[in-house]
């Protein structure tokens, strides 16, 4: 379609979605519509079965998360045009629609701002009228836990935490890659996968020069992940999404722009009470990691090796074509990622896990002054805070082993007084802010930090 025709589009809709209980392929259709047509798309989410057949009261509660999918991963096709008009297919309760409403906005923030679409930030979903029916209670908290993997320190360090705590986790991903494969393995725990197929239309559209941007992807991949507990019979998803994720990058208009909304504390609020009420899950979903900064997380990282040959949170090697091997060692993830890590293992430890010395390479520099607050602003990447940053380049101007390094001492010199102040007085090591946790799983927090 042109993309003239889909700057016309005025709708956005959701026709239908269905499940196949032989193959676990779930079926999920969209459609723009517009005075010159409409252009449809349908996504595929591929569940794992379980071995057991699925009973009728797993199957409805199931039906309830999917609804919650069905609108949520809408966003990567209403991205292509931003109709002003987002028509939900069924009657929704207030937190499914201060979900939907929230994902639509906030998790497009990114996307509204740099296509320069300000009315995406104040859509408001149309929600057809009539009652839901009262989802069933299902309370699982005392089950095995799906921890979700995404191949990166974070995700390493909640599972073993869950481990040595003795929870017994699954680990879980979507569309596992190789990176996320080799992680399971040195877990040598047996994990759990779905797929998820974007519709090629998508990628035609984009190539032909449709809008296009950031989406809240952690939101769908959540609801895939309870999505896979309650068809398994397992307990809570437990995510690894720090403190700082909920910090935005930016303000437009009024409005806070976060890279990683859906990351952050709000999301997972809403995304909790959503399924309590219109599913029935009591405690779904929680990130173990929310009280923690990254830069803490990096430190207990650094407690184990057992990962070091395939441990990797540069995004570039989860892109769906053309990914990078591991790290790609030229992005703002793979330099916060590495400045984190630094201060706590040894100069070759941290070279090996990235294949190259970030903090030796003085065509970093540039990319390190914007993580350091000294040029622009927070990066648009799933990066720490700038006080985090500053505080892992003090850690680092102590030490013989980094003090003399070309980008360390020259960062050194750049970060103004104020920031070094700041730092010395930080409370980066300190657990702090809200969080989900259930009382349960405390203790693994507790034993981790
Ligand atoms: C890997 C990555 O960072 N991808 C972002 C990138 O996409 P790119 O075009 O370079 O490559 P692909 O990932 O292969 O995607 C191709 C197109 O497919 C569409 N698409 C992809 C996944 C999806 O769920 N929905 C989609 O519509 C999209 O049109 C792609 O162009 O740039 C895109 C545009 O800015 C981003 O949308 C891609 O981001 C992915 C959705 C992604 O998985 N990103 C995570 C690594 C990520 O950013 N995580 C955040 C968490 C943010 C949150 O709130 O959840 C983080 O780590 O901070
Ligand atoms: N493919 C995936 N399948 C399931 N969950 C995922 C996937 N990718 C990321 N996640 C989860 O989403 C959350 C955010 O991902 P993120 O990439 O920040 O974490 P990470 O890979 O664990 O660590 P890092 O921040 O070091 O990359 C984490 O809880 C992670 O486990």
């Amino acid at each position: 379609m042109p993309n003239e025709q889909l700057r016309r589009m005025d709708a956005f809709t959701f026709p239908s979605y269905s499940i196949d209980f032989a193959t676990g392929e779930v079926l999920f259709d969209y459609a723009l519509t517009g005075p010159d047509g409409e252009q449809r798309f349908t996504e595929v989410v591929t569940l794992p079965l379980p071995a057991e057949p699925v009973s009728d009261e797993t199957a409805a509660t199931l039906a309830r998360v999917l609804e919650l999918l069905h609108v949520v991963a809408g966003v990567s096709y209403y991205k292509t045009a931003a109709p002003r008009r987002l028509v939900l297919p069924a009657p929704l309760g207030a937190a499914a629609a201060d979900l939907v409403t929230a994902v639509y906005t906030k998790g497009l923030a990114e996307y509204a701002y740099r296509n320069q679409l300000p009315h995406v930030l104040e859509l408001r979903p149309e929600v057809p009228s009539g009652s839901v029916e009262a989802a069933t209670p299902l309370d699982n908290s005392d089950r095995r836990p799906l921890s979700a993997v995404g191949g990166g320190k974070d995700s390493i360090v909640t599972l073993e935490a869950l481990r040595r705590a003795g929870f017994d986790p699954v680990p879980f991903s979507v569309n596992p890659n190789h990176v996320i494969v080799s992680v399971n393995e040195a877990s040598d725990l047996v994990p759990l996968a779905a797929r998820r197929r974007i519709d090629p239309v998508l990628f035609d559209l984009n190539a032909a020069g449709a809008l296009n941007g950031h989406i809240p992807v952690t939101a769908i991949n959540s609801l895939i992940a309870v999505a896979t507990a309650v068809l398994h019979g397992l307990g809570p998803v437990v995510m690894s999404n720090e403190r700082s994720a909920s910090d935005p990058n930016l303000v437009w208009q009024g409005h806070e722009i976060n890279h990683q909304w859906s990351k952050g504390v709000e999301a997972e609020g809403l995304l909790r009470a959503a399924l309590a009420e219109h599913a029935g899950l009591t405690e779904p979903y929680f990130s173990l990691l929310r009280s923690l900064s990254e830069l803490h997380i990096a430190r207990l990282f650094a407690d184990t090796d057992r990962y070091d040959a395939v441990v990797t949170s540069c995004n570039a090697a989860f892109k769906l074509r053309d990914a990078s091997e591991r790290w790609c060692r030229d992005c703002p993830k793979c330099r916060f990622v590495f400045l984190a890590m630094a201060p706590f293992m040894s100069r070759e430890r941290i070279t090996g896990i990235f294949g190259g010395d970030l903090l030796a390479d003085e065509s970093q520099i540039p990319g390190y002054r914007e993580l350091l607050g000294v040029d622009g602003h927070k990066p648009f990447e799933c990066v720490g805070e700038v006080e985090e940053s500053v505080v892992a380049l003090s850690l680092l101007a102590e030490q013989e082993q980094w003090r003399d390094a070309p980008v360390v001492r020259a960062l050194v010199d750049a970060v103004p007084p104020t920031a070094w102040s700041t730092a010395a007085t930080s409370d980066v090591f300190t657990p702090g802010g809200p969080n989900y946790v259930p009382a349960p799983y405390a203790k693994a927090l507790t034993a981790l930090t």
